[in-house]
């Protein structure tokens, strides 16, 4: 599985190779049942009874709720976008700030959650406002880490806006630090991709740090 994830086609065919739903009509329906199966046995493995009553539909549960949680990689930034892209004069920086997400980190598939402040500077083209955090959805609903999620939501807009320059800038705290491992409650990961004017005016780069740190 490349970095964009698998089409549903391929995890539809990953999950026939197991010799599993070999004749099932839905590719959703099959990799549900599939993944409830796997959430199952992770529970027999924990020691607990999946046929108690509070467990009984714990893994059609799970399955479903993972299924939402990664629902990114049946999603393109380009289809989110669709034909929401307008002719403007409008040259001056855009910033959506806030933009809260949840996603799941690749180590642990653990939550990191938090928010993502993005702008750009229009090329004689805006994009309605609220595909901004569509965009941040389309890659946050993945396994990722912060550093690739920064980056895949800045050449999102490059690419759908051809914008002449573009900032994201990601706060994020990561679940996998919290309750396991090192521990911490209070540190926070801070991510940033610039682009174009936005990494290479002094000025503008300026501008796109005091707006994305909340100062006016
Ligand atoms: N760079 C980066 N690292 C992440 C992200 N999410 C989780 N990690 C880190 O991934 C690393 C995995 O390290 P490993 O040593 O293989 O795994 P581990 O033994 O579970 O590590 P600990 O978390 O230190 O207990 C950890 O340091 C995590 O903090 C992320 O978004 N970006
Ligand atoms: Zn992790």
């Amino acid at each position: 599985m490349g970095s964009s994830g698998s089409t549903l086609r391929q995890r539809f065919d990953a999950v026939r190779a197991l010799g599993a739903h070999a004749d099932a009509t839905s590719f959703d329906g099959a990799i549900d049942d599939e993944l409830a199966a796997t959430i199952e046995r992770q529970l027999e493995l924990l020691g607990e009874d999946p046929g108690r009553d509070g467990l009984r539909k714990t893994p059609s549960r799970v399955a479903a709720a993972l299924r939402f949680l990664t629902r990114g990689y049946d999603m393109s930034a380009d289809e989110v976008v669709g034909d929401a892209v307008f002719s403007e004069s409008y040259r001056s920086m855009v910033m959506v700030r806030d933009i809260e997400f949840y996603s799941l980190c690749e180590h642990h598939m653990l939550p990191f959650f938090g928010k993502v402040h993005i702008a750009y500077l229009p090329n004689g083209r805006v994009v309605g406002l609220s595909k901004l955090p569509r965009i941040v959805d389309v890659y946050a609903r993945r396994l990722q880490v912060q550093e690739r999620l920064t980056e895949e939501i800045a050449d999102a807009i490059e690419r759908v806006l051809h914008p002449a320059g573009v900032g994201v800038v990601v706060e994020a705290a990561h679940l996998c630090m919290m309750m396991r491992g090192v521990e911490k409650q209070n540190s926070s990961t801070v991510t940033s991709a610039v682009r174009g004017a936005v990494r290479d005016c002094p000025m503008t780069r300026d501008e796109f740090l005091r707006l994305a740190h909340g100062r006016r």
